[in-house]
């Protein structure tokens, strides 16, 4: 083993010792088993030699066997594979428990530590990447507990196995004493040679299902851009080479395979030879010749398990290194003890807030992007606030602000005049709902998608749907608000969809509404009805809304007007018209497009006409 190898067994062995540590009942119970399997494996060559002395050759020499002898011969051989086979058996049971309890337990662990990290974090790791630690990274980890309790039997195996050669013979357990390190170090250039390449198959694997889950979800784009052919060769690309890499791996195997393999045969051959010399000089008897041939023919595989340990260590590792940095991943919200008031429309506030994405680049450099500047803006309570820019001045992240989503780096977030770090756990959730630009749908019935397994009745769930303007299409659908919506809800349009997502928002009874472009896929009217049918019902709530249509900013108290970060202006519709360059220019061009829009709706209604 090389010098730098080192310090990785036995970084390797401290993690398989946390595994371990998890679940130290199963994995005992595990090697147990792996020792009884070892013991009695070395057993059933005494056994041989024993009923070879005691049946066979007696029986030889007379010329025939009587049936107390084949009886003795059974009973013998019978007895000790039904205990080998019961070690199996205990061994394969624990094993797998131990490998998918620890497993488990990490994922719970993984999982949990997404939900608790926040936002800033989720920012710079891609879902793909989130999906392998939890996944794949999980398994690699602790896969090492399949063969590990074998392992840990065979080393008691071969130990019992050596003693029982040189007992029976020293000479012929020379000759076992050098198959098994030779054995070993075959397993051992063979592991070498092969985890590369296996690494890089593994590696080509995830990449044909990124290209192919980038193809599949863009199969609108690739489909109306008329990018199948480019996408097929893409897709054939990274096939192609991990073809090549599975062959690479599949011609390393067969070149050490047979070598392997043959091993144990020469060794047993070796055996043979000796032992017939030494039997026909007449200094030893054919039952130990017997005995240790078998030994070795027998101990030839299970040590191939220490090779299967010491290939999937380097996996262990890297999985472990992967698993690890989740866990350990800072960035943590700290909360307080704050309780918030429920008592009617939250205040809400921003006070000198800067706020930075971290970026990493392709080649791995951090840095950062400040995409707020020293913003204040407040809510009070029971008013509508918009928040209007142009694209990419900083509205979304302002709305992740508000909900702490994300903290401020410079500056204060309050609700109700308590900062929001000094809030409980849960509590700013519990007052305050966002609708966000892109909606997401679970699986389930429209009632489940709106009440998120809140404790809300049918009637509840209605009257959050009427507010949001939803009531006609869900009473359409087959099952009403028991309908399924299908995977992300898929069944349903774009509209009806964030209609879903503001009932979800709406029926929590929110103190502040957060609204980032909710309404975006409503058409003009709908949306009219829905923010009028949200002023109604929640004079109970203050709504903070992102704007990009005149209907929704004509109907805000106040309008908070960014741009490159900053609050460049605040006031209402008609102060900022009058003063604001760039939100004349912003509105303009809103209230041409809508103009443009009801042209279009008119031209169409007469030519239906
Ligand atoms: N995760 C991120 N990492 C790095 N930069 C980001 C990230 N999210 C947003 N930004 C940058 O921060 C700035 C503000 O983005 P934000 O999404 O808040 O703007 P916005 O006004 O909501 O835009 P839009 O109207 O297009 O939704 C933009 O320049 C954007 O490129």
């Amino acid at each position: 083993m090389s010098v730098d190898a080192a310090p990785s067994l036995r970084r390797s062995l401290g993690i398989v010792g946390v595994g371990i540590r998890r679940e130290p009942r199963w994995f005992a119970l595990a090697v147990a088993g792996s020792a009884l399997y070892g013991v009695m494996t070395v057993l059933t060559a005494a056994a041989i030699g024993k009923v070879t002395r005691e049946q066979v050759q007696p029986a030889v020499a007379a010329g025939h066997a009587t049936p107390a002898q084949l009886w003795a011969i059974f009973g013998w051989i019978a007895g000790v594979v039904v205990i080998n086979v019961v070690g199996v058996v205990i061994r394969r049971i624990a094993a797998g428990f131990t490998m998918y309890n620890v497993a488990a337990g990490f994922r719970r662990e993984v999982t949990r530590q997404y939900l608790r990290l926040p936002l800033a974090w989720h920012h710079r790791h891609p879902s793909g990447q989130l999906l392998s630690n939890a996944n794949a990274d999980v398994e690699a980890t602790w896969n090492v507990f399949a063969p590990l309790p074998m392992a840990i039997g065979v080393i008691i195996m071969l130990v019992a196995g050596i003693v029982q050669m040189i007992l029976v013979d020293p000479v012929m357990a020379i000759i076992g004493l050098t198959v098994f390190p030779l054995l070993f170090l075959a397993n051992m250039v063979f592991q070498r040679a092969m985890s590369p390449k296996v690494s890089r198959a593994q590696q080509l694997r995830a990449e044909v299902s990124e290209v192919a889950h980038e193809s599949f979800e863009a199969a609108l784009i690739v489909k109306s851009m008329g990018r199948e052919e480019q996408e097929s060769v893409r897709f054939e690309e990274v096939t192609r080479r991990l073809q090549r890499a599975n062959v690479e791996v599949g011609r390393t195997r067969g070149t050490f395979d047979p070598v392997i393999e043959s091993i144990p045969t020469l060794g047993t051959l070796a055996v043979l030879v000796v032992g017939a010399h030494q039997v026909a000089s007449g200094r030893l008897e054919p039952a130990a010749v017997v005995q240790v041939a078998y030994l070795i023919s027998v101990l030839a595989f299970p040590v191939r398990a220490l090779g299967w340990v010491l290939g999937e260590l380097p996996r262990t590792v890297v999985g472990w290194d992967r698993v690890d940095a989740v866990l350990k991943a800072r960035g943590e919200l700290a909360f307080g003890e704050a309780e918030l008031p429920r008592r009617g429309a939250s205040h809400a506030a921003l006070s000198h807030v800067d706020y930075s994405y971290d970026i990493v680049d392709e080649a791995g450099e951090e840095s950062t992007f400040q995409a707020i500047h020293e913003v204040s803006l407040e809510v009070p309570a029971g008013s509508t606030v918009a928040l209007v820019g142009p694209t990419g001045s900083g509205k979304t992240t302002l709305t992740n602000l508000t909900l702490r989503l994300v903290d401020p780096h410079r500056g204060h977030v309050t609700l109700d005049g308590l900062d929001l770090r000094e809030i409980t756990r849960g509590g700013v959730s519990a007052v305050a709902a966002l609708v966000p630009q892109q909606t997401f749908m679970f699986d389930d019935t429209v009632s489940g998608n709106v009440a998120l397994g809140g404790d809300y009745t049918d009637d509840q769930v209605w009257a959050a749907l009427e507010i949001a303007q939803a009531t006609g299409f869900v009473q359409d659908l087959p099952l009403g608000i028991e309908t399924r919506v299908g995977e992300r809800g898929t069944s349903l349009s774009g509209g009806q969809r964030q209609r879903i997502a503001l009932a979800r928002a709406v029926i929590r009874g929110p103190q502040l509404l957060v609204l980032d472009d909710a309404t975006s896929a409503v058409d003009p009217a709908v949306e009219q009805a829905i923010l009028a049918g949200l002023r109604r019902s929640s004079a109970g709530t203050s709504v903070l809304v992102v704007a990009y249509r005149m209907s929704t900013i004509t109907l805000a108290d106040q309008i908070v007007y960014v741009e490159g970060g900053r609050v460049v202006d605040h006031g209402t519709h008609r102060e900022l018209e009058q003063r604001c360059e760039g939100y004349q220019r912003l509105v303009t061009a809103y209230a041409r497009e809508a103009a443009e829009r009801a042209a279009v709706a008119a031209d169409e209604e007469g030519a239906t006409a």
